[in-house]
């Protein structure tokens, strides 16, 4: 009877969707198991609207108006209890990393700390290691390409995560040098996955806690792993404070005065950013170099771009490359990294969005994916057009956000956005005749997402010869 009350006796009521997500969250957890969350609400937009209920107290909007209101600055819509299902005992503010923290202020003062990553300036600091990082990865993928097909998925992993790891930890983490998925990078991929699913479903993720799962083992052993590897990171930004290179995590341990955040939290906050900087840099890569090599024009006018470049290009030369700009933007917009929902909560009191009352602590989400590909806004949304971006309206603008919404904008975007540019560049001046491989189809890179996507055939192939 109560189901049945919850599922008629409110303003929810009124909001389209399947009779069924009136009920159960089933449906929708069916997809997230699978990795289809974003394919089936982006289906479901498409039969009902831009208003749909997803699930008995879950809502998503494809709406431009609802999207500004829920992320703008100052927001009453707070992150979803969801943010603090990452891992076991995380269910405070004071006890996750700057993901999980659902207050505003409690956020904005954590973010404060993340100053390092935030500052342009201060990010151009480390262009010379991010770039010499990112020519050894092209070297790598040029000697493995001399005896067959390269998965450029893989390199571009062992690059991401040398970068956000040794701007963590301050030391070289030397992935891309042993040029094979370590054990870490396994250990980065299955807390991504394990994490990604904890969030929607910590019940059943609880019960696997403790059964061994190749190739990590138990997940509670993993998830320990993970904690105890971001030790290491506290140990040397204290280091760093006493003169050595800065690291992310420089104002989180300063060299004087007490230190904002315990041990713990700071070692949280360095294993999230390697997962948060490793597969969203990563997929990005993969899915823009599979855009241009399956688009001859667009290669060949990347190419001439690139070829009329100085030799070694920093970063403001690079932000001047409008071609390459606008093959990046078209990337970010096409296949967002994260494409999914941001799950917000209404305020107490409720709120009216697109139209619609909505009863308080309702959770609302919007999509980038689904936004990314409204034909109002997005004229022939699902082909990659680089050149939509030499006339940017207001709509694209308000309808675009690869890095998040406003309020909780993605604190590592500077890093990933100077990554991408000498990565790109780098790439297509050292590799210009690259191919796809035979194994790449438009189903193998089809995505799927638990929270960040993956090809669903898991690989990227080119062939260099
Ligand atoms: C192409 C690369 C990247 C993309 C597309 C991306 C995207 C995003 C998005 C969409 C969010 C908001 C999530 C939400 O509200 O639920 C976010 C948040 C975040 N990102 Fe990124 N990200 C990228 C790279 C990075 C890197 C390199 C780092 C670290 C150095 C990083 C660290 C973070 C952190 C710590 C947050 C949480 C901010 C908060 O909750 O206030 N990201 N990112």
């Amino acid at each position: 009877a109560q189901v049945i009350a919850r599922a008629y006796n409110s303003d929810l009521r009124r909001i389209p969707g399947p009779v069924l997500n009136r009920f159960t969250t089933l449906p929708l957890k069916l997809r997230v198991l699978s990795g289809r969350r974003t394919h089936y609400i982006h289906a479901l937009h498409k039969i009902y609207g831009p208003v749909v209920r997803i699930a008995p107290f879950e809502v998503s909007f494809s709406d431009m108006r609802a999207h500004r209101e829920i992320h703008k600055v100052g927001t009453q819509f707070i992150k979803a209890p969801w943010y603090q299902n990452q891992m076991p005992g995380q269910h405070s503010d004071e006890l996750t990393g700057v993901f999980g923290v659902r207050d505003p202020k409690k956020a904005i003062a954590r973010r404060k700390l993340f100053q390092m990553a935030g500052s342009l300036t201060t990010v151009l600091e480390w262009e010379p290691l991010i770039v010499d990082i990112i020519k050894q990865t092209v070297q790598e993928i040029k000697q493995e390409g001399r005896q067959g097909v390269v998965d450029l998925m893989k390199w571009w992993q062992l690059m991401a995560a040398d970068v956000v790891g040794t701007l963590a930890f301050g030391e070289p983490f030397r992935l891309v040098e042993k040029g094979q998925k370590s054990e870490f990078i396994e250990n980065v991929e299955a807390s991504t996955l394990y994490v990604g699913l904890r969030l929607e479903l910590p019940w059943i993720m609880n019960a696997f806690q403790y059964i061994p799962l190749p190739p990590v083992g138990r997940p509670a052993d993993m998830l320990k792993r993970y904690v105890s590897n971001g030790q290491k990171a506290v140990q040397n930004s204290k280091a760093a404070a006493k003169g050595g290179i800065k690291t992310l995590f420089s104002k989180m341990v300063p060299e004087e005065g007490e230190a904002p955040l315990p041990d713990f939290l700071v070692a949280i906050e360095s294993a999230n950013v390697i997962v948060a900087g490793t597969d969203t840099t990563a997929t990005l890569l993969t899915w823009l170099v599979y855009a241009v090599l399956k688009n001859p024009s667009v290669k060949r006018r990347l190419l001439d771009e690139l070829d009329s470049c100085p030799q070694a290009p920093d970063w403001e030369i690079l932000q001047a490359q409008t071609y390459m700009q606008n093959v990046i933007a078209e990337t970010l917009r096409w296949m967002p990294p994260i494409p999914g929902p941001l799950f917000r909560q209404t305020p107490a009191g409720g709120a009216v969005l697109a139209g619609y009352a909505i009863p308080g602590e309702t959770v609302v989400e919007t999509q980038a994916y689904t936004m990314h590909h409204n034909p109002d806004v997005w004229e022939d949304p699902d082909n990659f057009n680089p050149d939509r971006w030499n006339h940017v309206t207001q709509e694209m603008k308000d309808s675009f956000f690869p890095f998040g919404g406003n309020a909780r904008t993605c604190v590592g975007q500077n890093i990933a956005r100077l990554e991408i540019v000498h990565a790109v560049s780098t790439f297509f001046r050292e590799c210009p005749d690259a191919k796809l491989a035979d194994s790449v189809t438009s189903e193998s890179m089809d995505f799927i997402d638990y929270f960040a996507i993956k090809p669903v055939g898991g690989k990227l192939e080119i062939d260099l010869t």
